[in-house]
């Protein structure tokens, strides 16, 4: 480890995060019953430009009328390119109650676009002697985002998590594909006649993740848009949760279980898990620092990856 130590993410689980449109009231009551860790209503978008101040209107009136439960409650704000991000940020802040935890930027590009939300935030919460903070979250969906991605982690105190937008993000890249997420038809190598599927999201996954590990933040995989495909986001999950995110959007209530079954780590998983902690223990009284554990090495750093298991279980036992 470094002279500086890694931080610790915010400890609540984050292993789906439900997406539903501020203009389309009547999801919002279904959205709340769910069993999502953390709820996106969004102004960005799914909501139309001729809907974005009714929209905008529904979901603060709903973050007061509906009981959330214990979720982490978060909105999509509008793009700092656009003319209404910060009426977003002005009415949320000026008239929400503290029911609110997270704001999301998408599409940010820099480390000065969390700044200038910050700033915004920052004032409105003092003008209004407001008791809680607001976190917030960011969207990865540029090639600009991904090419800043660790001074945008960095860029404030509030920062809790990061997504990957694959749809947006495959636009900024130039990528030939319509699919949001998932394996994607050409992207193979081929040898002897057989085609063998790649990842195309494997490498901006694990600049997010090498980000949000080295600030502190949630690293979460983003929207999968054939939610027709459990298989296919099973899939995807599984890759992502390998990778070191902590969970994944929901465009759809179909995908959300199928995200807290991923991210929620197996009982076999976290049963190894607690047997190599168990195993190191053995060894230490020993002197040992490694042993061998079913016939492989397990290690120090064992301890480190087993523990890794075994405290996303105990959080999400204790979240839920
Ligand atoms: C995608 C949808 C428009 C589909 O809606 P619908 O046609 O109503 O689906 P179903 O008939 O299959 O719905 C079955 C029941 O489930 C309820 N429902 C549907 N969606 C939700 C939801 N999000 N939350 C809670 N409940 C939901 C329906 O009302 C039905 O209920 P019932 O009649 O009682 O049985 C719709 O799912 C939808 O709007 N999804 C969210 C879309 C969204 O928010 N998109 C933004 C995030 S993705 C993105 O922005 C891309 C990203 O930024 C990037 O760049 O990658
Ligand atoms: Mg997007």
């Amino acid at each position: 480890m470094s002279f500086r130590v890694q931080p610790q993410p915010p400890a609540r689980p984050n292993r789906c995060q439900l997406f539903g449109p501020g203009s389309n009231t009547k999801l919002f009551a279904k959205m709340a019953a769910s069993a999502a860790d953390v709820i996106n209503l969004d102004l960005e978008d799914a909501v139309a430009p001729d809907d974005k101040a009714q929209a905008r209107a529904n979901v603060i009136e709903a973050i007061g009328a509906v009981d959330w439960g214990n979720k982490t409650l978060s909105v999509r704000i509008n793009g700092l390119d656009t003319p209404w991000w910060y009426r977003d940020v002005v009415d949320l802040l000026e008239q929400c109650g503290d029911r609110l935890d997270q704001i999301m930027i998408p599409k940010v590009g820099c480390a000065a676009d969390i700044y200038a939300v910050d700033a915004l935030v920052s004032a409105i919460e003092t003008a209004k002697g407001r008791s809680k903070r607001i976190g917030l979250e960011v969207i990865i969906e540029s090639a600009a985002g991904l090419a800043h991605v660790e001074e945008i982690a960095a860029a404030s105190p509030r920062m809790q998590a990061m997504s990957l937008g694959a749809a947006d993000f495959a636009a900024s890249m130039g990528m030939q594909t319509t699919g949001i997420g998932g394996t994607q038809e050409d992207y193979y190598m081929l040898r002897e006649g057989q085609k063998y599927w790649g990842d195309p999201w494997h490498w901006a996954q694990t600049a997010i993740v090498a980000a949000c590990r080295t600030h502190g933040l949630l690293p979460v995989d983003g929207p999968f848009g054939d939610f027709s495909d459990d298989e296919g986001y099973r899939a995807q999950s599984r890759r992502s949760a390998t990778l070191g995110m902590v969970g994944k959007w929901a465009i759809h209530p179909k995908q959300i279980a199928l995200a807290n079954e991923v991210f929620t780590p197996s009982e076999e998983k976290v049963s190894e898990a607690r047997a190599i902690l168990a195993a190191m223990e053995d060894a230490k009284r020993t002197g040992a620092g490694a042993t061998v554990f079913k016939g492989r090495l397990v290690d120090i750093a064992s301890i480190k990856q087993a523990e890794v298991i075994v405290k996303q279980a105990e959080l999400i036992a204790c979240g839920v």
